[in-house]
């Protein structure tokens, strides 16, 4: 029988690719940049599988050229750049990759809580441009972390991370989540909230919620007018949570305090993009789970779930169960 063949859409590092070539020929996009989308039609067709990345638009178009499609294997936890209910109607199984990255993304959002409240990039600019010119007593003052309130919203497993790593520092916590989590609560010492009420006392509010209908622009000009003048507003979920127009009104307006981000609406987000004018806010280029061993982690992931699809067997993290009991070819 011929060997099935599946496509990456970025370049992988090659001791990955080698577990593919053991049960398929590989095409992959040699580049770190994304593959065009007329190629990612064209390898479509031919693919038994797809190695995608959270750049891919993987929407109907790809899915219904992919005839032989049996999975798209994302290398995210995240899967909004999916048309997961096409896929799901044509029988074709989505895989995502939790957990192996849970334990870096939530050191990057502490991180990214750390240094915008103790303004730690604006004060190294500082000194790169010589605006140290003495120890001064407010000179880049912050606010605190021990001890304040730490509101997450989304408490999946990156935010139960990030919860353990507030209890070191002392932190209330609270938490709002579609529902509660006895078992969170009594684990991590976290109460739960409404939103209303997360905003209005948090000092730290963390965006951890994936990106659906109802999370698309769920931070907008209500709840940042909601939250405190010292809050600080860090997102490591996906860019379109946020109303991106209506945070940086607030943070102009100094309706809050600061913002740290990862995720943006548009990735790359544009150098004049104007929240990149404001000193009080904290970019970063989408780099949540990019420790070392998390992408290759999560590299690994994707190829095993893969692997398992073309030998007839059962991907170990589809996104749901019904992707298996749908899937067109078993
Ligand atoms: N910046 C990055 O590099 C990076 C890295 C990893 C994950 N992420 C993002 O973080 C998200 C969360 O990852 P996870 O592994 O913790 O997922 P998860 O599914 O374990 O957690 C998500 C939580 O959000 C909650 N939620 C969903 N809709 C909600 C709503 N409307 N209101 C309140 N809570 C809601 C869910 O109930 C769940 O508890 C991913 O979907 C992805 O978008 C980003
Ligand atoms: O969803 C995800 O996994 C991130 O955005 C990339 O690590």
């Amino acid at each position: 029988m011929a060997k099935p063949y599946v496509f990456i859409t970025m370049q992988i590092p090659k001791e990955i690719v080698a577990l593919l070539e053991d049960v398929a020929h590989v095409g992959m996009w040699e580049a770190d940049t994304p593959c065009p989308r007329d190629k990612l039609l064209e390898e479509a067709a031919k693919a038994d599988a797809l190695f995608t990345m959270v750049v891919d638009r993987i929407d109907q178009e790809v899915l219904k050229r992919g005839q032989n499609l049996k999975i798209v294997a994302n290398m995210a936890v995240g899967y909004d750049n999916i048309d997961v209910e096409t896929a799901k109607h044509l029988g074709i199984m989505v895989s995502n990759t939790p957990d192996v990255l849970t334990e870096a993304t939530a050191d990057l959002t502490f991180a990214l809580l750390m240094a915008t409240a103790r303004r730690v990039v604006e004060a190294s600019q500082a000194v790169y441009e010589g605006r140290w010119q003495s120890w001064s007593p407010m000179f880049m003052a912050g606010q605190d972390v021990y001890g304040k309130t730490l509101g997450i919203v989304g408490m999946g497993r990156i935010g139960e991370a990030v919860a353990r790593r507030a209890r070191g520092f002392d932190m209330d916590i609270l938490y709002h989540n579609r529902k509660p989590k006895t078992e969170a609560e009594e684990k991590l010492g976290a109460t739960y909230c409404s939103f209303e009420d997360l905003l209005q006392k948090a000092d730290f509010i963390v965006a951890l919620t994936p990106l659906t209908d109802q999370t698309r622009h769920l931070f907008g000009r209500r709840e940042f007018e909601l939250m405190k003048k010292t809050a600080i507003f860090i997102n490591v979920s996906r860019g379109p949570v946020v109303d991106e127009e209506a945070l940086y009104h607030a943070l102009k307006e100094k309706q809050i305090w600061a913002a740290g981000l990862d995720v943006f609406h548009q990735e790359p987000v544009p150098t004049d993009h104007p929240l990149l004018t404001l000193p009080n806010v904290v970019p970063l280029p989408h780099i949540g789970s990019a420790s070392i061993s998390a992408r290759m982690a999560m590299a690994r992931l994707a190829a095993e779930n893969i692997v398992l699809a073309l030998t007839g067997k059962k991907p170990k993290t589809l996104i749901s169960e019904d992707m298996w009991t749908q899937y067109r070819f078993k």
